[in-house]
């Protein structure tokens, strides 16, 4: 048991998918897993661990934000042995060429500050994904007939922004999608030596309006959560 994790150990599995919503990870880990369990429910936050095709998963929330993510990450990996971390998270889309439900797969993720900056300081480090992650799951996501978009995302600190000209210089350098949450799994996984990927779908769209329904977000994204599963064990 962590501070804010109660699993036992060996009650999380090396493969942990991660939305922010801890009812999507119910739903996820009731609608993929076999056998699936609640290993914890410490503030809320959900994780179960059952098995996809026979392998071990975890599916546990992370929370809003990379402060919270920060810390479900850091005990998952230090504490519990995660070596593969895959995000299955909502976005909004940036591009005109961004469709609501589209696939975005986060190649890299732009960010104006992380939890990691007090320790990167002056460094503008580029958080990237896993590169054997991230080809099969776009491999996985091209067998589908359903856009993915592949590519730079914006991992942003606020949700309601008041920055519409940072939103603007993003579109025109081609940033595909914001979200909350990448950029520093990404700068934690590399510091730690394990695998991550965010696999995201999109929910909102800046340029449009467009937004879906709480309860879709929480029970629909489907098709992430099975790229992320292909993914994690296209190796083995
Ligand atoms: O749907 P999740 O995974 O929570 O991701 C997105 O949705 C939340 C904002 O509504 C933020 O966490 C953002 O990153
Ligand atoms: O617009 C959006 C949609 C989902 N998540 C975000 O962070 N922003």
């Amino acid at each position: 048991m962590t501070v804010h994790i109660g699993a036992k150990q060996g009650d999380i599995a090396e493969t942990v998918l991660l939305p922010g919503d801890p009812y999507r990870a119910r739903w996820a880990a009731e609608t993929f897993l076999d056998d699936a369990r609640l290993v914890n429910e410490v503030r809320g936050m959900l994780g179960f661990t059952g098995t996809w095709k026979g392998h071990p998963v975890t599916i546990h929330g992370t929370g809003m934000g990379m402060p919270s993510l920060s810390i479900y990450v850091n005990e998952l990996i230090r504490d519990y042995g995660a070596r593969t971390l895959i995000r299955i998270g909502s976005c909004g889309g940036m591009q005109d060429h961004v469709g609501i439900r589209d696939i975005v797969v986060a190649m890299s993720c732009t960010s104006i500050s992380t939890p990691s900056r007090g320790i990167l300081r002056e460094l503008q480090y580029a958080p990237t994904a896993n590169w054997p992650l991230l080809r099969a799951a776009v491999l996985a996501a091209e067998r589908r007939d359903r856009p993915v978009h592949v590519g730079n995302i914006y991992s942003s600190d606020v949700f309601y922004d008041e920055r519409p000209d940072l939103n603007e210089q993003m579109e025109r350098h081609g940033v595909l999608a914001v979200e909350m949450e990448a950029a520093e799994l990404y700068t934690l996984a590399a510091r730690h030596k394990a695998r991550a990927l965010a696999v995201l779908t999109v929910s909102d769209h800046l340029k449009t309006g467009e937004a879906l329904p709480s309860d879709k977000r929480e029970r629909s994204f489907g098709e992430m959560v099975e790229i992320s599963l292909e993914a994690a064990f296209a190796d083995s």
